[in-house]
């Protein structure tokens, strides 16, 4: 049985997290955590969402290392905001407990910080902007139309819900990252064009966050030439294409011992 603990518990991926993990016949609930302020810490995390008595009661993130010292568990799967999860995963990573991470929006010192303290303590991780299997195989074509239109004129959108508060996504920056690398010519990013801005340069990536109702998450990547267009979008109708891939992840990670991953590895897409 794989002992799991889930921070975030109650938001919008760690709840359906949770709601799937207990739905596992090889893992098992042991904690789940909040943010200290948050006023059902104490209540049964089975009853808070709406699943019926669990005996589990909301942690505070303040009693992490406490409460990780006492449940012992195999895997701790983090989907907060940047600056929590960096701390959660320092005090995990000490306690000896392999990680799923799906937060977004880290700062270059956060992601830093972050994988210090991994590899400090060698405790596998698997890190991931987007772990939904459709959009690794998105991230896989990208890879090739890169390589084939690395000249054609590149621009990246993404359409999220208006709760979201990181921006650009994760997804939309790793995109950006992958085409970067595998287009034959120099690149940098643009964030959104105002003003007199001059003719679009070649070198050029853009990146657009539109935020808005209840989308789950959408990125297209548009390579323009002269005549042509050609278009490729991934569209997630449900948090559920997320959760299935961090139950995928769960399993890879249990029987690492050191190493930072991430979806590529736990789906064979290396
Ligand atoms: N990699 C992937 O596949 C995906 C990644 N994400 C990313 O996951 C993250 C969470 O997204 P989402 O679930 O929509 O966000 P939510 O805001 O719905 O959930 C985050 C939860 O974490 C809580 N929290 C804040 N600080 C702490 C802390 N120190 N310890 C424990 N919990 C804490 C928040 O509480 P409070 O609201 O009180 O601050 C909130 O309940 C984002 O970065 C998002 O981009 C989302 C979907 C898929
Ligand atoms: O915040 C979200 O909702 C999502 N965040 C991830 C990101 O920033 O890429 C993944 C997904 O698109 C949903």
């Amino acid at each position: 049985m794989i002992k799991v603990v889930v921070t975030g518990a109650l938001g919008r991926m760690g709840s359906n997290i949770i709601k799937t993990i207990l739905q596992q016949e090889d893992m098992k609930l042991v904690a789940a955590f909040e943010a200290p302020n948050n006023p059902n810490i104490g209540k049964d995390v089975g009853e808070l969402l709406g699943l019926g008595k669990l005996n589990i009661k909301l942690e505070s993130a303040e009693n992490l290392d406490k409460v990780l010292k006492e449940v012992k568990p195999d895997v701790l799967v983090d989907f907060t905001i940047a600056h929590a999860c960096v701390e959660n995963v320092k005090i995990a990573a000490r306690n000896k407990v392999k990680l799923v991470i799906g937060t977004t929006g880290f700062t270059e010192e956060q992601r830093k910080e972050m994988l210090k303290s991994i590899e400090e303590n060698k405790v596998p991780a698997v890190i991931s902007e987007n772990f939904a299997i459709g959009v690794n195989i998105f991230f896989k074509i990208l890879e090739i139309l890169a390589k084939k239109l690395g000249d054609y004129d590149i621009e990246i959108i993404e359409i999220h819900h208006r709760y979201k508060k990181d921006a650009p996504s994760g997804t939309a920056l790793k995109a950006a990252e992958i085409i970067k690398s595998n287009r034959s010519r120099e690149s940098y990013f643009i964030y959104g064009r105002k003003g007199l801005v001059g003719e679009r340069k070649k070198e050029e990536i853009g990146i657009h966050a539109v935020r808005c109702g209840d989308v789950v998450g959408e990125h297209t990547v548009i390579f323009a030439g002269d005549g042509e267009r050609l278009e490729i979008t991934h569209k997630a109708s449900s948090r559920q294409a997320f959760v299935n891939g961090v139950i995928l992840a769960i399993r890879f990670i249990k029987d690492k011992e050191e190493g930072i991953y991430d979806t590529f590895d736990v789906l064979g897409l290396r």
